[in-house]
């Protein structure tokens, strides 16, 4: 998606008649008008994801969503000649116009963490704000594909699908926690020890999306390199550990927001794409899942016109990546079960 999304931005940008080559988007055939809804959008994560959002040619509305500052952010990326038409909606009271018409609607909207915290920590705040806006989901965009980025994605997943059950809208297809950022990093910090071009990496990335869930597969990322187990120890590490990197280094100022708009703007790409009928667009994300004995999981998925076409299994792993995946197991599982929990409190 890297290279598309930068080749239609060349497009965009070299465009003098822009409007007709913004309707066709990133190939020779005419885009459809696709609507997409940005929840806690005047945020860390949101302001970034809206401008990157707005730079993306599949989408045609744009709602940004957040309890307070939209208007300004709406006001300030709606003035970048894209395609899209902006609208900021602030408020409660605005949230069902926000969503209504909705094909994609990205979950950035919570508290993120503080040194010393784990994603767990935030629990408490946020599967009270995830499950409010799931019900508006269900209430005024039930098709829609739902992109949760809030944390702890392990509980904040289960507590959505839980929340669209209890409406009778939940469609397993089309609810995904967003574990791309784990993808983006394996992927950086694979091609810096192995030497290789990052744009050609490809890193699987399984499990979860808190520390030890999260499982790289090194064995399987391309191109091959001749790594030791201790490179490959260090690299799963960091991989894992990568979100605590960034909330150490901001040193009480949030979490991974630049980073994770990349991330995010990629995934809502794919989405799109797939809704779009685009070919075999892969994908690693969270999504309800037979690949383990677990009911969630993160594996690589096709995307389609319905949201998941395909979940594939996990491939050849190397004995480290078949501990690991025995090892998050009962974390992953408790985190599933505590969203569900919560959901049917
Ligand atoms: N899935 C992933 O890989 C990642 C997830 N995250 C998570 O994303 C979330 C957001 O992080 P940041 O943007 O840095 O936080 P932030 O605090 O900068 O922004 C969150 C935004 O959500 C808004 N918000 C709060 N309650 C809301 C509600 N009921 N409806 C709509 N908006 C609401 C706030 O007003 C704020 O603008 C956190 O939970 C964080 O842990 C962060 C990085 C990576
Ligand atoms: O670490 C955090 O709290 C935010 C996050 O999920 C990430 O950066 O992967």
């Amino acid at each position: 998606m890297r290279s598309s999304l930068f080749r239609s931005v060349k497009t965009l940008t070299n465009s003098t008649s822009s409007s007709h080559l913004l309707r066709r988007g990133y190939g020779s055939e005419a885009v459809p008008d696709r609507k997409v809804a940005v929840l806690g959008a005047a945020g860390g994560i949101g302001q970034p994801l809206a401008l990157l959002m707005k730079l993306n040619p599949l989408v045609s509305n744009l709602a940004l969503y957040d309890i307070a500052n939209t208007p300004g952010v709406a006001a300030d990326v709606s003035h970048i000649n894209t395609r899209s038409e902006v609208k900021g909606y602030v408020g409660e009271d605005q949230l069902g116009q926000a969503l209504e018409g909705s094909d994609v609607v990205i979950i950035p909207a919570g508290v993120p963490r503080k040194p010393g915290m784990t994603r767990d920590d935030l629990f408490n705040i946020n599967a009270g704000i995830v499950k409010g806006l799931c019900q508006a989901i269900s209430k005024y965009c039930p098709n829609a594909l739902v992109n949760m980025i809030s944390n702890p994605v392990n509980s904040t997943v289960p507590i959505a699908a839980e929340v669209f059950k209890k409406a009778g809208t939940y469609d397993e297809k089309r609810l995904f926690g967003v574990t791309t950022l784990d993808v983006v990093r394996a992927k950086t910090f694979y091609a810096g020890k192995a030497k290789v071009p990052v744009a050609e990496v490809n890193v699987p990335v399984v499990g979860g999306h808190a520390g030890i869930t999260i499982l790289p597969l090194f064995s399987q990322a391309t191109p091959k390199a001749n790594l030791s187990s201790e490179d490959i120890e260090a690299l799963t590490k960091r991989t894992q550990d990568g979100g605590t990197e960034v909330v150490e280094a901001k040193a009480g100022k949030g979490s991974a927001t630049l980073s994770m708009a990349y991330a995010g703007a990629i995934f809502a790409d794919a989405c799109l794409k797939g809704l779009n009928g685009v070919p075999d667009v892969v994908e690693c994300t969270f999504v309800q899942s037979s690949v383990t004995e677990l009911p969630f999981f993160a594996s690589k998925v096709r995307l389609g016109k319905n949201g998941v076409e395909e979940v594939f299994g996990l491939g050849p792993l190397s004995e480290y990546e078949s501990a690991g995946l025995e090892k998050l197991k009962p974390e992953l599982l408790a985190s599933i079960e505590k969203g569900i929990k919560f959901a049917n409190q």
